[in-house]
Order: structure tokens, then sequence, then C-alpha cells
């Protein structure tokens, strides 16, 4: 608790000196200061989180409470299990990984959605159980809302990747200009009109940008949520036609492995890096672990051969760490009942634990 208060307290800081109305109240004495953080987290994130993001030398980033929720969405994709993603992950050891880090953070466990769907295609729209998916992320932006009210990181462990249209769907509204890291095989970037097996999960980026269907772009108002141009997608190789025109007509940066073969993982990430920590007030990390070579992560429903490796993802996540530049992160595709043992939540796990902060010495 007393942590958090100093963090805040030095965010509070930074942001008074860019807003002098405010210095006043900080100073009266530590309960009002308490009381005035807590209302200007609600009122005010977005300067809030700007500064923090502006903040390179602090890693507030890893100082600032996370707020840990499951999120286990399954039926944007036919497999059994994904479900089982955050329960994989908790078993896998993050929660002891975190608290040997010495990081700060709350458990919120899973967030109820429904499980059930009928996986027939609605011929009017090419899509499968929109009902249960549009309740699901409605539920996921709700938590999302909650978590970043109270100031707190978010860390989302999913669950399928639809699941970023309701995370994504509640941050934009704390942020002006907010960007994406997409580490995925995929670009999931269909709609019911490019989709070529109606599975949600292959959407959610394009959902995102403001593509698709109406009720799906539009959770949580406002829409689209990301500028095109504030996606970057990381270790793409598997990419459907409607998504190639999509990528080219709308100004994505996409790092497919061709740039990560003949560049280097630490180059692309740095471009990645700099591109977003210009333009952006925020950046999201929406982590696909198909992203990383079926090697590593065979327990994953859509499996992409000639990924980057262990050690190219660890090293691309702790330099996301080291920039300073995250302020949300998800997690998603692990599918422990496609696995062998519970070794792609254990690599899932390690992930994290570099996007955290982790290092060998
Ligand atoms: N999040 C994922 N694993 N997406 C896989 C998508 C596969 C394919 N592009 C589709 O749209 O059906
Ligand atoms: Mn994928
Ligand atoms: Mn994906």
């Amino acid at each position: 608790m007393l942590r958090d208060v100093l963090v805040f307290k030095k965010v509070a800081e930074d942001v008074a000196g860019k807003h002098d109305l405010i210095l006043h109240s900080i100073y009266c004495n530590r309960f009002q200061f308490c009381i005035f953080i807590h209302d200007f987290v609600e009122l005010n994130q977005s300067i809030l989180t700007d500064t923090m993001f502006a903040d390179k030398g602090g890693n507030i980033t890893v100082n600032h409470k996370i707020g840990i929720i499951g999120a286990p969405i399954t039926i944007a994709q036919p497999n059994m299990g994904v479900d089982l993603g955050p329960v994989a992950m908790r078993h896998a050891g993050l929660i002891d990984r975190f608290k040997s880090l010495n990081l700060t953070f709350e458990d919120y466990g899973d967030i109820d959605v429904p499980l059930e769907g009928n996986f027939e295609i609605d011929p009017k729209t090419n899509l499968k159980n929109l009902d249960e998916i549009t309740k699901g992320n409605e539920s996921v932006a709700n938590k999302v809302v909650e978590i970043k009210k109270k100031g707190e990181f978010p860390l989302i462990l999913g669950g399928d990747h639809s699941i970023a249209i309701g995370s994504i769907a509640g941050l934009h509204q704390f942020y002006n200009n907010m960007g994406v890291i997409w580490y995925d095989a995929h670009p999931d970037l269909n709609s019911g009109e490019t989709s070529p097996s109606g599975n949600i999960h292959g959407m959610s980026l394009g959902v995102s940008i403001g593509i698709g269907e109406e009720r799906l772009i539009s959770i949580n108002g406002r829409y689209p949520k990301i500028k095109p141009e504030n996606a970057v997608i990381i270790g793409a190789r598997s990419i459907d036609d409607g998504e190639k025109k999509i990528i080219k007509e709308r100004g994505i940066r996409c790092f497919t492995m061709h740039d990560i073969e003949k560049y280097g993982m630490e180059h692309v990430m740095n471009e990645a890096i700099t591109y977003l920590k210009e333009r952006t007030d925020g950046v999201h990390l929406s982590f696909d672990v198909d992203g990383i070579d079926p090697a590593h992560t065979p327990g994953t429903g859509t499996p992409i051969e000639g990924g980057p490796s262990y050690r190219e993802t660890h090293y691309a996540l702790s330099q996301l760490y080291d920039a300073n530049i995250l302020t949300s992160v998800e997690v998603v595709e692990v599918n422990p009942l496609l696995d062998q043992g519970n070794q792609t939540a254990e690599v899932a796990v390690d992930m994290m634990a570099s996007v955290f902060g982790e290092k060998y010495l």
C-alpha cells in the first residue's frame, strides 16, 4: 500500500509539474493526498497514463500495481480447452513468479463469460457465436475499465484471441491515441466478409480498428478503438488474402517473419518501439502464444511453423520492458488440452516474467 502511494505520489508530482492547478491539493496532507489521488485516477486517467508513459527512467510500468484477470472465452474458435488458459498459467507458477519479482499485484480471478456455443456459421453474418462472444467481451471490457479506474496496470489472461476485442474496448477510453503490439503468427484482421472460418478470434485486431460487425466494434462506445497506423504486428506468417489488403490499404505496420529473418528481432523491435513511442500515449501488448514457433508452444489451436524462437521472443519482450512503453498486456490462446504436459503455459509464464522485468542477472 505504502509503495503504491509513493508511486502515485511520484506520478502526481510529475503531473503537477505540467498542470499547476492541482498542485495545492496534493500537498494539503497525507490523507487528503490519498483521497485526491483516488478521485484523480477516476477523472483524469488519460493525463495520468500519459505521464506514466512519458516517465522513462522510473520504471513506473512495473512499480505500478498490476491487476490480473482471467478471461476464459473459448467459443471464438473451435477447439475445446482454451478456457483453461488462465488456470494453466496460474498452475505454471505465474503468481509465484510475480512474487519473486517483487511486483505489486492483485489477482481478481476469472470473469464469467458464456462458455457454450453452437459453432454453426450464421449465413447472414458469416460469424459463429456472435451473441455469446459479444456478451463475453462486454464483461471483459467492463472489468478492464474497473481495473484502470483503480489506477492499476491490466494483465488479462485468455482465453482465445477474441478477448482483445473486450480488453481494447475497455482500455481505449483512457487514451487519446492508443497503440498496440500484436505479437502473433496471424494478423487477426478478418471480418465476416473475408474470414475463411467464421471464427471471431481471427477478427479481433480488425474489430479494434473499426472493421466488421457493428455489435463488436461498438462495445464500450466510440469506435474505432485504435487507429490502424497505431497497430504494429510482429511475427506474422499466416496472412489471409483479405488481411493482406487491409494491411496495405490501412497502413498497418506489419513485421512478418521475413523481416525478422532479414533484420533480426532486436532491430525489428527497436523500430516498433521507436515508432509507437513517437505517436501513441499508451501501448497494449496483445501476445498470442502462437506467435512463438510451435516447437516451444504446441498447446495452441492454430499453430504455424517457422516462428520466432523462445530466445528471440524472450529478448523481444525484455526490450519492451527496458523501453518501458507498455501500459497493459494480455496473453492468449494457451490451450492445455492440446499441449504436451503444461509446456505452453510454462513458456507463456516465462514470457510474462520477461515483460515484467525478470533478468538473468
Ligand atoms: N487468434 C488466432 N489464433 N487466430 C487464428 C486465425 C486463423 C485464420 N486467419 C482465421 O481467420 O480463421
Ligand atoms: Mn495467432
Ligand atoms: Mn491471434
